[in-house]
């Protein structure tokens, strides 16, 4: 594929009863939902590029449900992947599965994946609270254990899209933090094996600004010139702007999370399908 709509479904299956966004369908039928409604709306969305892939990254809990949904004959299949891998996994003679609490890249694998999801800014700040915690300054270990997961994961078969972003207050040296995050988390990895994604965190979520197409050109050269993989653009794409995205040469996607960032917030499969559709135009326009 040479050109990708990614999809982090984060933890969008929790009901508005417990405080959550999912609308969509009750938890036991919530992946299988997505990926019908997805792969059934794809097949009517016109001119879209042949070579575009469409991962959607869901929690453990639903990846057989996602991917028995999958219908081998649809047009525009969608990719199930996960969100992250242990460091570590299971090895003849060595470790035979003592993982409690983790998913491993074998484990994903089994559970019909393709793809990972690594580095993204949400994970990021798990691991930087634990650190917090122990009165350290954790990032160059981070970047460790981000560069390992993406190993494992490599080493097991799995796609990986690896996430990059600045914070708020990075702004002003956001060149300097992106090529950190490529340089130690992506140490001695194949380009071959990455897709990465540019989410500044500043412009993910509902009221959030997103940064103009122009601006996201300029930072889509910077991180392309430091590290030669296809880079899609995350962080408050959405209707509005995906037609400017699309048409951001530099890039060769997009990574969606809400589809609807005010009122009833949360991710719906027709407001996607009009996200890719109006990416696509941008797209054709080039
Ligand atoms: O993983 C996706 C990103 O965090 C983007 O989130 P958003 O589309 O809700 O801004």
């Amino acid at each position: 594929m040479s050109r990708y709509i990614f999809v982090n479904l984060k933890r969008f299956d929790i009901s508005t009863a417990h405080a959550g966004v999912n609308r969509l369908a009750p938890i036991q039928r919530w992946a299988s939902t997505i990926v019908s409604a997805l792969e059934k709306g794809l097949a009517q969305v016109e001119n879209l590029p042949k070579d575009m892939g469409f991962p959607i990254f869901f929690p453990e809990a639903h990846l057989i449900a996602a991917s028995q949904a999958k219908n081998p004959q649809a047009s525009h299949p969608v990719e199930i992947g996960c969100q992250s891998v242990h460091t570590h996994d299971t090895q003849s003679g060595r470790n035979f599965g003592a993982f409690t609490t983790s998913l491993t890249a074998n484990a994903a694998i089994e559970l019909g994946c393709a793809w990972t999801l690594i580095g993204h800014s949400e994970q990021r700040a798990k691991l930087a609270a634990m650190y917090q915690l122990a009165g350290c300054d954790g990032s160059q270990f981070i970047h460790e254990i981000l560069n390992q997961q993406v190993r494992q994961a490599i080493a097991a078969g799995l796609k990986v899209l690896f996430c990059i972003g600045e914070k708020t207050d990075e702004v002003d040296r956001a060149k300097e933090v992106l090529t950190e995050q490529l340089r130690h988390g992506l140490k001695d990895i194949d380009p071959s094996q990455i897709v990465l994604a540019y989410e500044p965190i500043w412009a993910i979520g509902p009221g959030k600004t997103p940064p103009s197409a122009e601006k996201i050109r300029e930072i889509a050269i910077v991180v392309k010139n430091l590290y030669a993989a296809p880079l899609v653009y995350g962080g408050g794409l959405k209707k509005e702007n995906a037609a400017s995205i699309g048409a951001i040469a530099e890039l060769d996607g997009g990574l969606i999370a809400l589809t609807r960032f005010s009122g009833e917030i949360g991710f719906y499969p027709d407001e996607y399908l009009e996200i890719v559709r109006t990416y696509c135009e941008g797209v054709n326009n080039l």
